[in-house]
């Protein structure tokens, strides 16, 4: 038997798929989903109510979902506004309105729908309702909060509905709280808040919840979906149920089953399920899957660090891809929960496979190398598209005025892993089948144990001590600022009050109910001469190259002389060097993206709730007092909620979970608060047949379907991206706010958000960067910081914090001057 069917009508909130699997899990459902605006079902098409009557007739009832925006605005409503004008018994059918939903219906009915004083937005607060002793026969019916007990809950609004109860005087609320007030005398409301808003201004009376006096229909403002919303409330919805199955019932109303729905299922059909839409030439036939896999073990040397290991490989490739785990050695001093147990070093990829893609093309390319012949364009055309932006429905400005890849994936077949647990460096390649004597595994392996850092000639201190001796002298402690280190670099950092106004501008958008958290970034750029890169890393003889061209002084530090600064200064988990194409990126990150293993597990780690270390903040426990706030707090939940979300998009209802929440982290100059959210991979039903293998999730469906990162955009993802789009001046984020990472051939995979990092496209030059027009081409050099604003935030911490995130990566290059 098929089970009941429920309509989700979803306004684009980045909590939607928390509610499908909250109704699914708890109410044993299927639910589906329709945007408010589906093209399928357009109010001005001839034939409009007549569809939607066929579509609704499928369903035993509809959800109006949260979402940015206001209900009198009829495109952040759209369909839901044509639901509560169903009426005649034909029609109807019962409706629970949550958040925006709610503010609808309210609206709807005649209340009004003004802003808060002040917008709620990841707020745990009591919902009152009616106390047991009150509940009668007359005063239960229809009341989903009938004996239910005590419960908190999340609230995520600005607006609220607004039904008259203001003007109620002190005396009389008690008893007027509960009944139609003459202003809206449709509506009973079932549930309050009442919010403290100081001395002067009182007590704000907060409608929570909402039931229509003859139409089945019901609203709740808070968010019953939310991690910090207490199971009691879980009673509500059941009631609710309860209730719509009930007013059915009595109605004799069924729901046809099967047949043609427009709404589609909660969650998205499995990447590899699309292949079977692609042309007959399959492009990855290149990718020499049938192949052999080789590999050799040896041990770490202590003390050993990444940078060692790539400079004894010898002389430098033109293209890097390097994960390290910079905080591995570091990590007694880090305290941090993530302790990167793995880098990764890939070489030969001058050889290897790339895919590429540029957001606005509607192809991608497949060639070997980085100037290597196109071997094929991709039409993306069978394809649901390549995540980025557009995937979620924001475009991009046209033209952006670059062609450069916004994805770029490459398949490399030669690589060392190493395991810092274990202190051993793995080798290993994937050698094509018939070309098995390819000694690269044993060369490698020798190459590095006659090198002198395995031959014991190193000194075998933590920290790699040869480092950045010569720009010592140089060290200087400045304020941040625009200013010129030298003659001829130049450092432009964001303008304080430009900053301070964007911030008030996001805080007005979170007012106004388009957002409830915004980050907000912005970009510092500096330019130098262009570094030697043919100096860059060491010689085969191990000696540092700079060292032997003896010209080192004058040079400034190559890129990857930057990131050897880097990783060094602010020891980080992910910590990255990349040089793939005509890019640069030089990365600290703290902070993982998304990590899955072969069998499914699925885990990311959003960061919200930054503090700097300083004498007065220089412990955990301190730390902790400061993060451990409401400010803090909501900002992590909101983002909490929102990866719950992107995850319960994948792996479906009922199986996200979230171990560490608010937990508070050391890193080199910075606490951070981070929660972890979990996520299971469905299994297909017939996991081992051809079919079943064709529907399998991957880790790569979660990271698809998750991008852009919400941490980097704020809640909900849509709106977010389009206010910060405007505010921060359709200036593109690049390299910064995206994410880095590998998947592996067993199906495992970690990515980290690209924060706290340098970058640089070579084709960003300007031909001199010196006054005088005599100091030769510049290269510019990026880094990207911000932080989450709330209508909490205040717009001088906001700077302060976009600040101390741009410090440890600036510092390098004031530093090395
Ligand atoms: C925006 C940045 O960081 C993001 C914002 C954070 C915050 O608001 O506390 C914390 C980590 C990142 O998700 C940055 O580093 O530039
Ligand atoms: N979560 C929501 O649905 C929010 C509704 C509305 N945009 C508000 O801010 O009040």
């Amino acid at each position: 038997m098929s089970r009941p069917r429920i309509l989700f009508l979803d306004a684009y909130d980045s909590f939607s798929n928390n509610i499908t699997s909250l109704l699914t899990t708890l109410l044993d459902v299927d639910v589906f989903v329709l945007p408010i605006d589906s093209p399928l079902l357009d109010p001005t098409s001839a034939d409009f109510e007549q569809r939607l009557r066929e579509e609704l007739s499928r369903y035993v009832a509809v959800v109006c979902g949260p979402g940015p925006g206001h209900p009198d605005n009829d495109a952040d409503v759209g369909l839901m506004k044509h639901i509560w004008r169903l009426h005649d018994a034909e029609d109807l059918l019962p409706v629970l309105g949550i958040c925006l939903g709610f503010q609808s219906l309210v609206a709807s009915c005649g209340g009004k729908v003004r802003r808060l004083q002040r917008g709620l937005h990841g707020m745990v607060r009591e919902i009152l309702h009616r106390p047991a002793a009150d509940y009668n026969e007359e005063t239960t019916a229809g009341d989903i909060f009938a004996h239910v007990g005590n419960f908190k809950a999340t609230l995520y609004h600005s607006l609220c509905g607004d039904i008259g109860q203001q003007a109620v005087s002190e005396a009389e609320w008690d008893k007027a709280r509960w009944r139609a007030l003459p202003a809206c005398p449709d509506l009973l409301p079932l549930a309050w808040v009442e919010e403290h808003r100081g001395e002067r201004d009182g007590v704000e009376r907060i409608l929570m919840a909402v039931k229509h006096r003859t139409r089945p229909f019901w609203g709740l403002q808070y968010h019953p979906e939310s991690v910090c919303t207490e199971k009691e409330g879980n009673r509500v919805i059941v009631n609710w149920f309860r209730e719509a199955m009930w007013w059915n019932a009595s109605r004799q109303r069924v729901s046809v089953p099967g047949g043609d729905i427009l709404a589609r299922d909660a969650t998205k059909p499995s990447l590899l399920s699309q292949l079977s839409a692609a042309p007959a030439e399959q492009w990855w036939e290149s990718l020499h899957v049938d192949a052999v896999y080789q590999s050799m073990t040896i041990s770490l040397p202590h003390g050993v660090q990444i940078p060692d290991i790539v400079e004894a490989l010898g002389p430098e490739e033109s293209e890097s891809i390097i994960l390290d785990s910079a905080n591995a050695a570091a990590s007694a001093a880090a305290r941090a929960d993530v302790r990167g147990r793995y880098s990764v070093i890939a070489t030969g990829l001058e050889e290897a496979l790339r895919i590429e893609h540029h957001t606005c093309d509607d192809y991608a390319t497949v060639k070997v190398g980085r100037v290597g012949g196109l071997l094929q364009r991709i039409s993306l055309a069978p394809y649901s598209g390549i995540w980025g932006l557009s995937d979620i429905g924001v475009p991009l400005q046209h033209p952006r005025g670059h062609h450069r890849p916004d994805l770029c994936f490459v398949w490399v077949t030669k690589s060392l892993v190493v395991d810092h647990t274990m202190g051993v460096v793995h080798i290993q390649q994937l050698c094509p089948r018939g070309l098995e004597e390819n000694p690269w595994v044993e060369k490698t392996a020798t190459r590095l144990l006659s090198s002198r850092i395995f031959q014991g000639r190193f000194p075998p201190d933590g920290l790699s001590p040869r480092k950045e001796t010569q720009h010592v002298a140089t060290y200087q402690q400045q304020p941040l600022r625009t200013r010129r280190l030298s003659k001829s670099t130049s450092i432009q950092t964001p303008l304080t009050r430009d900053y301070e106004s964007k911030v008030e501008l996001c805080q007005e958008f979170i007012a106004a109910g388009e957002s409830y958290e915004l980050c907000l970034t912005d970009q510092t750029k500096i330019s130098r001469p262009v570094s030697d890169s043919s100096a860059e890393k060491s010689s085969a003889d191990g000696l540092p190259m700079q060292k032997r061209c003896g010209s080192s002084l004058s040079a400034p530090p190559s890129s990857w002389q930057l990131f050897k600064m880097l990783r060094s200064r602010q020891p980080a988990p992910f910590a990255s060097y990349i040089r793939l194409g005509e890019a640069t990126l030089v990365s600290a990150s703290p902070e993982r993206f998304l990590q899955y293993d072969q069998d499914g597990y699925c885990s990311m780690r959003p960061m919200k709730g930054t503090v700097r270390k300083s004498e007065q903040v220089s412990t955990l426990a301190e730390a902790e007092r400061i993060l451990h706030i409401p400010k803090e707090e909501a900002e992590n939940l909101m983002i909490v909620d929102l990866v719950r979300h992107d995850l319960h998009g994948i792996c479906g209802a009922g199986n996200v979970s979230v171990p560490h929440l608010l937990k508070v982290e050391e890193y080199q100059s910075v606490f951070q608060m981070i929660t972890v959210v979990e996520g299971q991979l469905p299994k297909p039903a017939d996991g081992d047949s051809e079919s079943g293998n064709a529907q399998r999730y991957t880790g790569l469906d979660v990271l698809a379907a998750s991008l852009p990162p919400g941490s980097m955009t704020g809640a909900p993802k849509k709106r977010s991206c389009e206010i910060l789009q405007q505010i921060e001046q359709h200036h593109e984020r690049s390299l910064y706010s995206g994410v880095v990472g590998y998947m592996c051939a067993t199906g495992r995979g970690d990515w980290s958000v690209t924060i706290r990092s340098l970058f640089r496209w070579d084709d960003e030059q300007v031909p001199s960067g010196g006054e005088d027009g005599g100091e030769g081409p510049h290269e510019v050099w990026r880094i990207g910081a911000g932080g989450a604003v709330t209508i909490l935030s205040t717009p001088e911490g906001e700077r302060e914090e976009m600040f101390t995130k741009l410090a440890g990566p600036l510092r390098v290059f004031a530093d090395s001057g």
